[in-house]
């Protein structure tokens, strides 16, 4: 089991529909100090306009498929090529100039090459780690993007930190009803509202598992919404977001909202378990592999923390689709709550698929 590395350099992945203020959020951050040290990647097509000395760019066209021809893993090759190549590329005698890494995406991207990117290449593995994706949704068109494009729910559901922008151009019934639409999409996500770009850097900073500085891990911010909601039930606890909608296992019923069955969220849920029986690790991974096997671009992401029967320490796990980085042994757990909790979200997969395999684990 792998130990987790402070020193990799952090990956902040930007995300957002088309004209969402992707390029004004970047040109307020990079004003900023603590951005004086951040590559900023962005794609080759885009609008450029950026006053910044570390800035390189890449072409979101050259997806490819992985080696193993799996149809739902792609990754992006010239992405790949940057980020192996920056480390010396941006160095001033022999020192790498850069600490942390911006990638913004096109509005029409998929995360989930670029995560595989990060996530399956060796090379770019060791040397990085994704800090987090911070997803933009623009308020006043972001009910009908969602409506209509399937690449902003999913840019949605994966984010850790949802930044409405434009709160200025809509009506606060507007903007609430997003934030609860957003809510119901990625529970587990933070959400802020900026205008015209205006954040602090450091609020994009420290989304995963470790802090800003990469020091310190906080698995439960990392998953502090997700399972917060459901009462303690014996060796197990179950909830699912899905429009509103939250569930408990079982007997934990908490209420619903109707909704149109056509909108591309409809597809989307959170699935949370909390189990605080320890897990068997081999029982852990055959299920593991799969589940992921079988589920392939239906699961959009997974995270985790693990207690491994016959480990004093945690374990944990994230990814995307069936690809996730291996279980990294924290140092200790964060506080006397040792109990494993993971986070699924998915398209299209019912709840039943997933809970009724879960006492298998235990
Ligand atoms: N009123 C208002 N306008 C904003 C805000 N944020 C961005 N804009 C404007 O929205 C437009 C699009 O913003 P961009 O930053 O170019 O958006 P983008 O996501 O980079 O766009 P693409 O690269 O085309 O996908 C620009 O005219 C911005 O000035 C905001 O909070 N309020």
């Amino acid at each position: 089991m792998a130990k987790r590395s402070s020193s990799s350099i952090p990956v902040t992945l930007l995300t957002g529909f088309l004209g969402s203020g992707k390029t004004t959020l970047l040109n307020q951050l990079v004003r900023q100090p603590e951005m004086s040290r951040t590559l900023v990647v962005i794609n080759e097509f885009g609008e450029i306009g950026l006053d910044h000395q570390l800035f390189s760019a890449t072409d979101e066209t050259q997806v490819m498929a992985m080696d193993s021809g799996c149809v739902c893993c792609t990754i992006r090759g010239d992405l790949a090529q940057t980020l192996r190549n920056a480390t010396w590329r941006f160095a001033r005698e022999g020192k790498r100039q850069f600490d942390r890494v911006i990638i913004e995406t096109t509005g029409l991207a998929d995360p989930a090459p670029i995560m595989h990117t990060l996530m399956t290449d060796e090379r770019i593995a060791t040397r990085y780690r994704l800090d987090g994706i911070v997803s933009i949704v623009d308020a006043s068109h972001g009910q009908s993007t969602l409506n209509h494009h399937t690449e902003a729910v999913k840019q949605s559901a994966v984010a850790d930190l949802l930044l409405i922008t434009k709160s200025d151009l809509a009506s606060p019934e507007e903007v609430s009803g997003l934030q609860a639409r957003l809510s119901s999409i990625n529970p587990g996500a933070r959400q802020q509202r900026i205008i015209n770009g205006e954040i602090n850097a450091r609020n994009l900073m420290g989304l995963g598992l470790l802090d800003a500085d990469g020091l310190r891990s906080n698995p439960q911010r990392w998953l502090a919404t997700h399972t917060a909601t459901p009462p303690a039930f014996g060796a197990m606890q179950f909830s699912t977001a899905f429009n509103q909608q939250t569930s408990s296992f079982p007997g934990f019923a908490q209420g619903h909202t109707g909704s149109d069955r056509n909108r591309h969220d409809d597809h989307i849920r959170a699935h949370c378990f909390t189990l605080s029986t320890p897990i068997q690790r081999e029982r852990f991974e055959a299920w593991l592999e799969l589940m992921l096997s079988l589920m392939g671009d239906n699961m959009l992401r997974l995270k985790g923390i693990l207690n491994i029967a016959g480990h004093n320490r945690p374990s944990v796990i994230h990814g995307v689709q069936h690809v996730f980085h291996p279980p990294m042994e924290l140092d200790a757990w964060p506080d006397d709550d040792h109990r494993s909790r993971l986070v699924f979200i998915t398209r299209d997969i019912p709840r039943e698929s997933l809970e009724s395999v879960m006492v298998a684990i235990t």
